[in-house]
């Protein structure tokens, strides 16, 4: 029996890149699931809308679906309203991420990435074969950021690991200050790695 594809858990600062190195990692023959992208689709679960509805009343609906910025703005104000939130999805992610983990592929793919920007926060590390850091300069960071927007950003921030924290953890550390060119040729670097 072939062993299977290494599990591997990516993560990064706010605006690092994590988006665009997992579409590079898909392209180079990675299979890939967004942590961010699981929660959006579990918000399209009535169970999940109607939970935050209880904790924050009506305003956090929009034409029947959740506002992620109006629950963003709640669930940034205190360490016990973004805790409720957490705790009420994360085991929910942890559940999607494993059924995702565990459906069969043909051919085998050269890596099993999950993006989970709160990779090291949450203790998940050891779950994972191998784990990779996007970061990029500061000020870069910041400006793409900044140009989406994000509510609470300034909470979000500080709910998480600096960068240079999350690089001395990770196992491969990528910069992605320059293109998205250089980007994919050091993902591609990292994946021949995996693959001895
Ligand atoms: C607060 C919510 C509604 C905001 O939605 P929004 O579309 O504005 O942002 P999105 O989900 O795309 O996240 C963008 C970035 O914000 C940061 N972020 C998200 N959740 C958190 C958090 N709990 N703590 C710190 N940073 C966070 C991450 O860097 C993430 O990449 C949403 O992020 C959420 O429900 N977060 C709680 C669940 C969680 O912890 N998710 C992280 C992955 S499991
Ligand atoms: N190397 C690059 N060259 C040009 N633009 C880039 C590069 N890397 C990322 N970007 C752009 O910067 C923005 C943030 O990147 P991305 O969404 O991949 O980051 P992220 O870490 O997933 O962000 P968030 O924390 O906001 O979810 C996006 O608009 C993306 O297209």
């Amino acid at each position: 029996m072939t062993a299977p594809p290494p599990f591997v858990g990516l993560t990064g600062g706010i605006g690092a890149g994590k988006s665009e190195a997992l579409a590079a990692l898909s392209r180079l023959g990675a299979a890939t699931i967004s942590t961010d992208q699981v929660v959006h689709d579990l918000y399209e679960d009535p169970s999940v809308r109607d939970a935050v509805v209880n904790r924050w009343g009506p305003s956090v609906v929009a034409d029947g679906r959740v506002d992620r910025r109006a629950v963003a703005k709640f669930a940034f104000a205190s360490d016990d309203e973004r805790g409720w939130l957490e705790g009420l999805l994360w085991p929910l992610v942890g559940q999607r991420v494993a059924e995702w983990r565990a459906a069969p592929r043909d051919p085998a793919p050269l890596a099993l990435v999950v993006e989970t920007p709160l990779l090291f926060e949450a203790g998940l590390e050891g779950n994972y074969d191998a784990t990779i850091a996007i970061v990029a300069d500061e000020a870069v960071r910041a400006a793409r950021a900044g140009a989406r927007g994000h509510a609470a950003l300034d909470e979000r921030t500080a709910r998480q690991l600096s960068q240079g924290e999350k690089a001395a953890r990770a196992t491969y550390v990528v910069e992605n200050s320059g293109s998205l060119r250089d980007l994919e040729q050091e993902l591609s670097g990292v994946l021949a790695k995996l693959n001895p």
